[in-house]
């Protein structure tokens, strides 16, 4: 593709570079190839344009750039300036690769994400389409699975994705849009047919100024990416919700609202039934009870989200409502890992936020006839002030809280700990997550529930910039194996 062609009418190209063959796009020095275009983006740890003697040794031939930032490259290599360089990348990647599934769908929100793309595609699947997902636990599609470096993508990534997606014969893709992803422009090239909103609460506070730039971050979905007659789906049972909702409907957007509040798709009845939870949802004025076979009170709002999507994309209420009686949970979302000798479940989850930890903890109490046990930490060069946060909502929903590493990264994982155990002092502290497990399965009791959380379907524990292979799921099946080998022998 012509180097004219690639930035479209809104981003000026002088004459003379027009015509320059591009043979990719890369925003990392380190990526660049002879004949792509370096985009040099002001970063959160460095500046791009300090890189760009190293595009140029790797083969650039043109400098994507911020209006004022000072570029100094050999006569033979273009520079292309934009206000906004980071959208000017996404919308480049776009035409690059020049394909997408028909109907691409975004989630945004706190939590929930994962999941509901999850039950998107596995609703479309049921619809007999070619669909897909793609988001934290990677790419789902008819060709498998793989992972990703990122919930969202860098643009450069997902556009490739995208087209790939296209030509494996996806015609639907659900992706997650996670605030970083929102706020560095990465969905910005993505045709949308529609997005849908979950939830807000406390999470990255430590990349986002404040709890209303973390907003404005997910609100970008609805205000900007979503082009005209697009369709907005949001659960209206919070504050956050209805503002969405608003923003949503001063845009224009189709709106269709879900939850106990919504009006496209409200639940009106809810029980829980064994190891799921039995919905009654009017839809369409009519009323339909489905049997949801998951764990966990959150996830009826998913459900419902799901449904609404896919909706909102277009698809039949009936089949949407019909087909939640079949969907499996994402890896690692309050998934019912193992059962101990003394027949009492391990169950993993991702809760990494106060308000997913208060909601996991919550979602497991009924189970518990003994003890709720909780093995968590909070990840390192994150987010500080979540950690006390998760600590009081372990001291206020389980009878034993032990707390252990997830990922400390850089930071001195003891320093992590004090920070969690400020509000859950009653808490036990084991650093290794192995012991910390071994040592809660040990002393559970007929009665008793384990939940782990926190690290879901992670497959490592980031130590420093080094990540050790390290599975809750494994943990907790060599454990439970374990048991189950000593009463084969001992009897
Ligand atoms: C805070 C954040 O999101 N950072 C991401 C962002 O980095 P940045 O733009 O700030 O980059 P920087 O390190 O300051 O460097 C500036 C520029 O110089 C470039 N560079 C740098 C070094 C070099 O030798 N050559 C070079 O060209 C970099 O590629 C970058 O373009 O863009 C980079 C390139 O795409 C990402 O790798 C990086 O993700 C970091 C590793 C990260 O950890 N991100 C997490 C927090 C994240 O994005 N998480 C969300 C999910 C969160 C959730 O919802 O729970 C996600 O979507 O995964
Ligand atoms: N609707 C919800 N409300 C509150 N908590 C939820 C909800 N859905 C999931 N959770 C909790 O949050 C955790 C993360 O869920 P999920 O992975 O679906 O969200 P996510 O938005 O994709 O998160 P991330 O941004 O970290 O990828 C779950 O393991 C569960 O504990
Ligand atoms: N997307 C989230 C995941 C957190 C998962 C948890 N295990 C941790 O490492 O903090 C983040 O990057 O903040
Ligand atoms: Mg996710």
């Amino acid at each position: 593709m012509r180097l004219g062609a690639l930035f479209g009418p809104e981003i000026p190209v002088k004459a003379a570079w027009a015509d320059c063959e591009i043979a990719g796009l890369a925003a990392d020095s380190r990526a660049v190839r002879p004949g792509f275009v370096f985009a040099a983006l002001r970063g959160v740890k460095a500046d791009g344009a300090r890189f760009v003697a190293d595009a140029v040794a790797a083969g650039a031939s043109a400098v994507l750039a911020d209006e004022d930032a000072a570029i100094d490259v050999p006569e033979n290599v273009a520079v292309v300036r934009a206000g906004n360089p980071r959208r000017a990348l996404a919308r480049a990647a776009a035409r690059f690769y020049g394909r997408q599934p028909e109907v691409v769908v975004a989630v945004t929100g706190t939590n929930g994400k994962t999941s509901v793309v999850s039950f998107v595609r596995q609703i479309w699947e049921a619809m007999g389409l070619m669909a897909a997902s793609a988001g934290t636990v990677g790419v789902v599609g008819p060709c498998g699975e793989r992972p990703l470096a990122h919930t969202t993508p860098d643009p450069v990534a997902l556009q490739a994705l995208l087209a790939e997606l296209d030509d494996e014969g996806v015609t639907h893709a659900a992706i997650e849009a996670s605030s970083h992803g929102l706020a560095q422009c990465r969905l910005d090239g993505v045709r949308l047919t529609a997005g849908a909103f979950t939830n807000l609460s406390r999470d990255h506070l430590d990349y986002h100024a404040s709890a209303k730039d973390y907003f404005d971050a997910k609100a970008r979905l609805f205000r900007e990416l979503l082009p005209e007659g697009a369709a907005a789906c949001i659960n209206m049972d919070s504050e956050d919700g209805k503002r969405m909702a608003e923003i949503a409907r001063e845009r224009g957007l189709a709106l269709t609202t879900v939850g106990r509040h919504g009006t496209a798709l409200r639940l009106t009845g809810w029980s829980r039934e064994g190891l799921g939870q039995r919905l009654v949802i009017a839809a369409e004025g009519s009323e339909h009870e489905v049997f949801l076979p998951l764990v966990g009170d959150f996830q009826a709002s998913n459900a419902l989200v799901a449904a609404g999507l896919v909706i909102a994309a277009g698809g039949p209420a009936g089949i949407a409502v019909r087909s939640l009686d079949r969907l499996k949970g994402a890896s690692g979302r309050l998934e019912l890992v193992a059962m101990t000798g003394a027949q009492a479940p391990v169950f993993v989850d991702y809760a990494h936020t106060p308000d997913a930890l208060d909601n996991a903890l919550r979602a497991l109490r009924p189970y518990a006839s003994g003890r709720l046990v909780v093995v968590f930490g909070a990840g390192g060069d994150r987010d500080h002030g979540k950690r006390p946060l998760m600590g009081e909502a372990a001291a206020r929903h389980a009878d034993l809280a032990i707390v252990t590493d997830d990922n400390p990264r850089t930071e001195d994982p003891a320093a992590i700990r004090r920070e969690v155990m400020a509000r859950c002092p009653d808490a036990v502290e084991i650093g290794d997550r192995a012991e910390a497990i071994e040592r809660a399965m040990s002393g559970l009791r007929q009665g008793d529930v384990l939940l782990v959380a926190g690290k879901g379907h992670e497959r490592g524990q980031t130590v420093g910039t080094r990540t050790i292979p390290f599975s809750d799921h494994e943990v907790v099946r060599g454990l439970a194996g374990r048991e189950d080998e000593r009463e084969a022998i001992h009897g």
